[in-house]
């Protein structure tokens, strides 16, 4: 019988995405909207201040294509807080404009796969504890999409020895290693969570390397055999300092 791997865990996730209605926004007056501008940096301000003291991350992208106007990523310890961020945007000014569109909810995820850590207690290591509590890097471009392995009779990844599963991931990082500083991840699992079975959050300067990572990654077996892909959400970072720009008709 396949043997489960062991998961070490760490904080919460919740990628949030909003369609920005334009139509209300351009009805309203200038003084309204800067208010509601105003108020929205004072909260991005809480959010920082957090990041600060390292106890979650943010970041907010401009979303391309007509999916959604906005991603909000947020990471906490606890889910409790990731609903209260949620609830302290839908009650903020600019909430009203904010309509919710797609969400996912999940938790960042390692395994104990990685055979050069066996044996070793993955959780006490300085690099794992920042794997699992991420600062998500600033960098100019996310690319987000929901996916999970295959249970197919003939494909299924939850039957599939430990050793062999451990041994197609370790092909998987091999290729990852490729795009060190080009392109950053967070795997986040949301198996009893979400739909689909893990969130991939990829972070780049240049938006090609998405497509370059993915493509390349088509071929490791992991995927070529396993993986089942949702929709893919790309957006452009929008830094506290261009909020103004953004909403400012
Ligand atoms: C920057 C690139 C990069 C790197 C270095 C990297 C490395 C690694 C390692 C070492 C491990 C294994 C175990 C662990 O330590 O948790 C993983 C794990 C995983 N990955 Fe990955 N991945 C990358 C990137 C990367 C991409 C681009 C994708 C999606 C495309 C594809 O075709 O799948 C992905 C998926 C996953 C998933 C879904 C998992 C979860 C486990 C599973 O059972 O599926 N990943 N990943």
């Amino acid at each position: 019988m396949a043997e489960a791997v062991i998961t070490v865990d760490g904080w919460s996730a919740l990628h949030d995405t909003r369609t920005f209605d334009w139509t209300s926004w351009k009805l309203t007056s200038q003084e309204e909207r800067e208010a509601a501008v105003n108020e929205f940096k004072e909260i991005i301000t809480k959010w920082e201040a957090v990041e600060e003291a390292k106890e979650g991350s943010h970041a907010l992208y401009k979303v391309v294509g007509n999916k959604a106007d906005l991603m909000f990523v947020f990471l906490r310890p606890t889910m409790d807080e990731l609903e209260e961020i949620k609830t302290e945007i839908n009650k903020s000014k600019i909430g009203d404009f904010l309509i919710p569109g797609y969400s996912y909810v999940s938790i960042i995820e390692m395994t104990m796969h990685n055979p050069m850590d066996e044996g070793k207690d993955r959780e006490l290591s300085p690099y794992v504890k920042d794997r699992l509590r991420p600062i998500m890097p600033k960098w100019e471009h996310a690319c987000f999409y929901p996916m999970a392995r295959r249970r197919w009779s003939d494909a299924n990844w939850f039957e599939i020895d430990k050793e062999e599963r451990t041994k197609l991931l370790y092909d998987h990082g091999m290729t990852g290693r490729k795009y060190a500083g080009k392109v950053k991840e967070i795997i986040t699992g949301s198996i009893g969570l979400d739909e689909w079975e893990w969130g991939v959050t990829l972070f780049a300067h240049d938006p090609l390397q998405f497509k370059k990572i993915v493509y390349e990654m088509r071929f490791d077996e992991v995927t070529t055999k396993y993986a089942e892909f949702g929709d893919f959400i790309v957006g452009n970072y929008l830094p506290k300092e261009n909020v103004d720009a953004y909403f400012t008709l």
